[in-house]
């Protein structure tokens, strides 16, 4: 067993139960896998910093259920390879269905389903939901866009195609072959929000012109499309508003805070605080999102819904907590309780308080977080700590 192995069997897991009755450990085995387990799918140890190493072969897949051909459905994930796709294919693949995965790689990587590639219920496409595809399918899960702001701004004109033609050929589709349609859409769609905590009713205060508006109109106008195919058309449709959300696969170059502070404490450098640090978040963790989105799908509710965590901290709160996880953990953080901070100007129009109101995700789809800030950052942080290790 192999020390970060160890490490994780020492934190409670009993919060981190999935609602869809998936031990936390099946899912832990998926992204922090043993080393020493013979179908461990991770990079092998190498003592050679300048090469990798993957196994080629592996006796077996992780067990999937067995499911009667009337329950298991056909059911596509675009950006699958992503970080919340590729958790919601290893959930959707361990209850059993048939999943094809599409994705660009552009902020997706392979290695994030690698579990699956070759298992018969598993399809693994490479392609941008910009242009049209022709699948046959009962569900459609629409999450390709990239979310990070770092990523959505690096080629804005790119973002709102992927908002309006990804979802267009995605809603299309889901027309042709009669499909139920999912929109992961997102907390943005809020704005910088006049209204606190956001329930789903507020219309949200969005700078059309912004750094920002390619993400949060490409989404809004996905959310005007997603309703217009439904009200036209009669497509089935979800549309689940995203919070902010982290977890094992975030990117490293992400640039998102949560990625950005725990990698910086674990290397013992100064956290990057955008502006005075008083902007609130909250956070939830991938495995309560993903049972959400499930939820969701699975429900009759037909309205958007938000998907988060109300926990909300000041980003100066969480730069604390995230630093004192890291020490926990085994971390760096240098200066031994104290947490050093490099001030950076603030961000254009970044919203300043964020929390969901999730009183119709309880009633509705009898869904809320399970897992609180602080178990799942452990787990994350273990995560990070494994991939800096490789
Ligand atoms: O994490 C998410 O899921 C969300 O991330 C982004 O929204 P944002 O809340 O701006 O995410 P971050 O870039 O993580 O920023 C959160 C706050 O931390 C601050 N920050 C970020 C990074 C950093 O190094 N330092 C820092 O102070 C930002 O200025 C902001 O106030 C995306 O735009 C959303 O679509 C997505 O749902």
């Amino acid at each position: 067993m192999s020390a970060i192995q160890a490490a994780a069997e020492n934190y409670p897991t009993h919060d981190l139960q999935a609602h869809t009755n998936i031990p936390v450990e099946t899912l832990r085995a998926l992204y922090l896998p043993d080393r020493d387990l013979p179908n461990g799918t991770a990079q092998n140890a190498s003592t050679d910093s300048t090469t990798v190493t993957f196994p080629t072969v592996r006796t077996e897949y992780p067990a999937v259920k067995k499911l009667n051909p009337l329950n298991k459905k056909r059911i596509l994930v675009t950006g699958g390879a992503g970080f919340v796709g590729s958790h919601l294919v290893d959930r959707l693949m361990l209850m059993g269905h048939d999943v094809i995965c599409i994705d660009n790689f552009f902020t997706g990587t392979k290695s994030n389903v690698s579990n699956w590639i070759g298992h018969p219920n598993f399809e693994l496409i490479r392609h941008d939901v910009v242009d049209p595809i022709m699948v046959e399918v009962d569900q459609v899960y629409h999450l390709a866009c990239p979310a990070s702001p770092v990523h959505y701004q690096s080629n804005p004109v790119k973002t709102l195609k992927t908002g309006f033609f990804g979802t267009y050929n995605m809603l299309g589709l889901s027309k042709r072959v009669k499909a139920r349609f999912l929109l992961a859409s997102t907390s943005e769609i809020y704005g910088s929000p006049a209204e606190h905590p956001q329930q789903e009713e507020y219309w949200g205060h969005v700078n059309p012109i912004g750094p920002r508006a390619c993400y949060d109109e490409g989404k809004r106008v996905a959310e005007a499309l997603t309703y217009s195919y439904s009200r036209q058309d009669g497509v089935d449709v979800r549309v689940a508003r995203i919070f902010n959300t982290f977890g094992p696969r975030m990117n490293w170059n992400d640039g998102r805070v949560v990625s950005n502070f725990i990698l910086q404490a674990l290397r013992g450098e100064e956290v990057t605080i955008y502006g005075d640090g008083e902007a609130t978040r909250s956070f939830q963790y991938i495995h309560d999102l993903v049972d959400g989105l499930i939820a969701l799908m699975e429900s009759d509710c037909k309205e958007p819904v938000n998907l988060g965590n109300p926990d909300e901290f000041t980003i100066n709160e969480f730069a604390e907590t995230v630093s004192r996880i890291v020490r926990e953990v085994g971390g760096k953080v240098k200066g031994e309780g104290e947490v050093r901070i490099k001030h950076l100007p603030p961000v254009e129009d970044d919203p300043q308080r964020r929390r969901p109101d999730i009183e119709r995700a309880k009633e509705k789809i009898g869904w809320e977080p399970k897992v609180s800030v602080l178990d799942g950052l452990r787990e994350t942080v273990l995560y990070f700590k494994r991939t800096l290790e490789e």
